[in-house]
């Protein structure tokens, strides 16, 4: 049977934004609380910066804030890392795990990626797991048995996990790039992972399932209409207010 979930439009604005730029928060918090994007949840994944300040600037409104990684421990000796329990305190809701910049960048492992996740959910955070496929493994045939690979690996402990997690599909020859996947390959490679969500949660039919990697206005609704296809992650177009509502527009109008 078709999904039929409430989509999650999520913007992760990666290593982009000064203070400045936290008016196009207020710009999406305005316009989500005027109903322009009904029918989509909306959230910001902001620099840790500004997860504070944006938080506050959409207290008590629909737009949630998250984080962008955290660390699988809740305090300690551990210089520059953030925790999941300090992204709660600083108003997330939401953490971003396993985005393939993390690791490539920081060589995170999907154990490390599983930690992360299961210390995201004991602190009270929803969780955005991230799989993808590299272009190499894609041309070699192996996309599906490496994300399916990655899945298993990096998923927190299912009771954890109930109702608060969303997996994202970011095939990393997309992100960044303007290339994308057909829209027959995203419905594909959704439906594959529907199945092996069905076959590792008892919930795995309502996990949402968000594709990101080159997402825009332009193409949104077409790369974003199966009913495998739950909400987005954009990256670039999520920076500036009107891209990134257009988009959503585009999501919560299917
Ligand atoms: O987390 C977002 C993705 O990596 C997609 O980034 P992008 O929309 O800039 O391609």
């Amino acid at each position: 049977m078709a999904n039929r979930l409430t989509p999650l439009v999520a913007g992760n604005w990666k290593m982009n934004g000064l203070r400045a730029d936290l008016a196009q928060v207020a710009a999406i918090r305005d316009a989500v609380a005027a109903g322009a994007v009904a029918g989509a949840e909306i959230l910001v994944c902001p620099p840790a910066t500004l997860l504070a300040a944006a938080a506050q600037l959409c207290a008590g409104t629909p737009v949630a804030i998250g984080g962008q990684d955290c660390s699988p421990d809740a305090y300690g000796a551990h210089t520059g890392d953030i925790s999941a329990e300090m992204l709660k305190d600083a108003g997330a809701s939401y953490v971003i795990v396993g985005h393939s910049e993390r690791r490539i960048d920081h060589g995170e492992s999907d154990a490390r990626v599983a930690a992360k996740a299961a210390a995201a959910l004991r602190a009270g955070l929803k969780v955005i797991l991230c799989v993808g496929e590299t272009e190499a493994e894609r041309t070699a045939g192996q996309a599906e048995a490496r994300v399916a690979a990655q899945l298993e690996q990096s998923l927190p402990p299912e009771q954890a996990a109930a109702g608060r997690l969303a997996v994202a599909y970011e095939p990393v020859w997309a992100i960044g790039t303007g290339v994308t996947p057909s829209p027959r390959d995203v419905v594909a490679m959704h439906g594959f992972l529907r199945q092996r969500l069905k076959t590792l949660l008892t919930d795995g039919e309502v996990v949402r399932l968000l594709y990101g990697g080159s997402v825009k206005p332009g193409n949104a609704a077409e790369l974003l209409r199966s009913p495998d296809v739950n909400g987005a992650l954009v990256g670039g177009a999520s920076l500036k207010a009107a891209e990134f509502l257009a988009i959503a527009k585009a999501v919560s109008q299917h």
